[in-house]
């Protein structure tokens, strides 16, 4: 369903975050929340990626996915390269209000990822309702302006 989401900045320091998949872009999604002080599980078929497995303090079980498995979860990245299998994990993530992101979807998640700029004292975050490459060009059109305008 298309609609406005909410715009928040979220503390994610030692928030247990689960990745299901470890592909490619999951790898991509697993930096980021690293970046942000996640702690971060995953759960995977098998590992795609093999960087991945070389994260430091990141725990990767390859078996099936289970709702067991969202205890006491703040984050869900729905990560496999199954659309249908991710859609399934945004709903049962939705129904028992843990956030959740889904990167084969512009639509069925509750979190999207944005592209960012960090400067020293400031973060921009911008979101184009599921338009990724439009928000990468804003993004960076402000970094060339605040960088031009000392606005780091
Ligand atoms: C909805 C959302 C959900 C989510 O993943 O959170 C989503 C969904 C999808 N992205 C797809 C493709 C690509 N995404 C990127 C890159 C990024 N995508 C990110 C966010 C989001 N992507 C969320 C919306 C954000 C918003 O509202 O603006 C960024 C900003 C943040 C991040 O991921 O951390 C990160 C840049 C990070 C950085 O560089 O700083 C690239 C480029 C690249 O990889 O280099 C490509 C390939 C090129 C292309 O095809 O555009 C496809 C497959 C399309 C297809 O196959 O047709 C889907 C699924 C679909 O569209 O159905
Ligand atoms: N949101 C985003 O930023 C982006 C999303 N995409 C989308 O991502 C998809 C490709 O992702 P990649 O990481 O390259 O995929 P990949 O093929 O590298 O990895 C897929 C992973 O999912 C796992 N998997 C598949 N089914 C599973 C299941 N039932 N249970 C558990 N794990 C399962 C596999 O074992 C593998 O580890 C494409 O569909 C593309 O549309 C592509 C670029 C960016």
């Amino acid at each position: 369903m298309e609609h406005k989401f909410f715009p928040l900045f979220v503390d994610l320091n030692d928030k247990r975050c689960l990745v299901i998949g470890a592909g490619n872009i999951a790898y991509r999604k697993i930096k980021t929340l690293l970046k942000y002080g996640a702690m971060v599980e995953v759960i995977t078929r098998d590992v795609a990626e093999d960087r991945i497995s070389e994260l430091q303090g990141v725990k990767v079980s390859v078996k099936a996915f289970s709702e067991k498995d969202l205890e006491n979860v703040f984050l869900v990245v729905a990560a496999t390269n199954n659309s249908d299998f991710n859609k399934e994990i945004f709903e049962i993530c939705n129904a028992k209000n843990i956030l959740v992101n889904n990167m084969t979807s512009k639509f069925d998640m509750n979190a999207r990822f944005s592209a960012v700029y960090e400067g020293e004292s400031v973060q921009v975050a911008v979101s184009s309702m599921g338009y990724p490459k439009k928000s990468l060009e804003i993004r960076d059109n402000i970094k060339k302006m605040l960088e031009k305008n000392n606005c780091q």
